[in-house]
């Protein structure tokens, strides 16, 4: 923030020194005037940078919000080179239930990927984008424990991946797997977790228990798959989420949302992880960190789809929107 400040007074003194030039002596300094415009260029951008930060701060203030870290914004910062994040945010696509399902089959059927291939990238790009929002220095409770919580298809297949990267990086997750499918997929990534020393719940906490011994919920219960009412047994396991008041950070979509229109009563996640590109209900997020992931979109579906995906900054795999 201070340095956007001084930029921007920075800035304004030169074009007040260029306007001046060009009244008093009818000519501008030693530049050239192509030079002239790109500084009230410049300085438009400072203003729209200050705005950006003023409206963040804003956000901040959302309820089940918490105050961990705001590592994840220094970290946009400095890696966002000269692109406002807040441009990028509007100019990406957010895409509807039907198309995200086009553009995952796509991805295996035309370019040849596997889903454990996608999976593997998805998961890490969800580990990287916690330890931004939620640094192990700014945990607060005593242990780095962290509850996931695992759904019947991909996106619970994601949660699996981004447990065992998380524990890699320090963390101690836990997770709740309820329904598992009874395919080599999933049994080989909860085995990889099983060896990982990663403990397993049998059934789902009560809300308190889970504040108690936790610092934050990650879901990955349903993804953009996801259609009508909830049923058992993730209608109560979501009824805990919505009581707890530990962060909860989302894979792709929150949980019970509908995934173009979301939920008025639904989770109110702290964090969305979106994967590929954003989903229609993405636009409807009110937690503090919004992060695209899922770094593996070809140019040619990419141009197909009109994603207008930003790019992703150096060899990240995650960016904050
Ligand atoms: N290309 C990409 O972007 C990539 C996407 N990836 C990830 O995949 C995710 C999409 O995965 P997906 O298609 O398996 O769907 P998802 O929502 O996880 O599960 C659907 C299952 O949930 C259930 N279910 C549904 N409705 C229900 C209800 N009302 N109440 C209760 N249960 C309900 C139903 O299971 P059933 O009950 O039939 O056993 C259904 O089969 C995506 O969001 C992203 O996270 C990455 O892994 C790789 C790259
Ligand atoms: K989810």
């Amino acid at each position: 923030m201070t340095r956007r400040v001084y930029l921007f007074v920075f800035e304004l003194f030169w074009v007040f020194r260029c306007v001046l030039c060009k009244l008093m002596f009818r000519s501008q300094p030693a530049e050239p005037s192509l030079s002239f415009w790109i500084f009230w260029m410049r300085n438009l951008r400072a203003l729209l940078g200050i705005g950006f930060l003023v409206s963040s701060r804003a956000a901040a203030t959302v309820p089940q919000t918490c105050s961990l870290s705001s590592s994840a914004n220094r970290h946009n910062e400095a890696c966002s080179g000269s692109r406002s994040a807040s441009t990028m945010a509007q100019t990406i696509k957010y895409l509807g239930q039907e198309e995200a399902q086009k553009v995952d089959e796509e991805l295996f059927s035309e370019y040849g990927f596997s889903v454990d291939q996608l999976m593997e990238l998805a998961g890490l790009s969800c580990a990287t984008a916690i330890t931004r929002a939620y640094p192990l220095a700014s945990l607060r409770k005593a242990r780095p424990a962290l509850l996931v919580v695992c759904g019947p298809g991909n996106n619970g297949g994601d949660g699996l991946v981004c447990a065992r990267h998380l524990r890699l990086f320090g963390y101690e997750p836990t997770i709740l797997y309820p329904k598992r499918p009874n395919k080599p997929l999933f049994q080989g990534l909860t085995t990889q977790c099983e060896k990982m020393e990663i403990p397993f719940l049998t059934e789902m906490p009560e809300a308190e228990v889970i504040d108690e011994a936790y610092n934050l919920v990650i879901d990955a219960i349903f993804g953009f798959s996801f259609k009508g009412s909830v049923r058992e047994p993730f209608g109560s396991i979501l009824d805990q989420l919505k009581k707890t008041t530990i962060p909860i950070a989302s894979i792709d979509i929150p949980s019970g949302w509908d995934v173009e229109t979301g939920s008025a009563d639904g989770l109110r996640p702290d964090t969305l992880v979106s994967l590929t590109a954003p989903k229609k209900s993405a636009s409807l997020f009110r937690g503090r960190y919004h992060f695209l992931g899922g770094r593996f979109v070809p140019p040619g579906l990419e141009r197909k789809y009109q994603l207008n995906l930003p790019h992703y900054p150096g060899t990240d795999c995650v960016l904050q929107l």
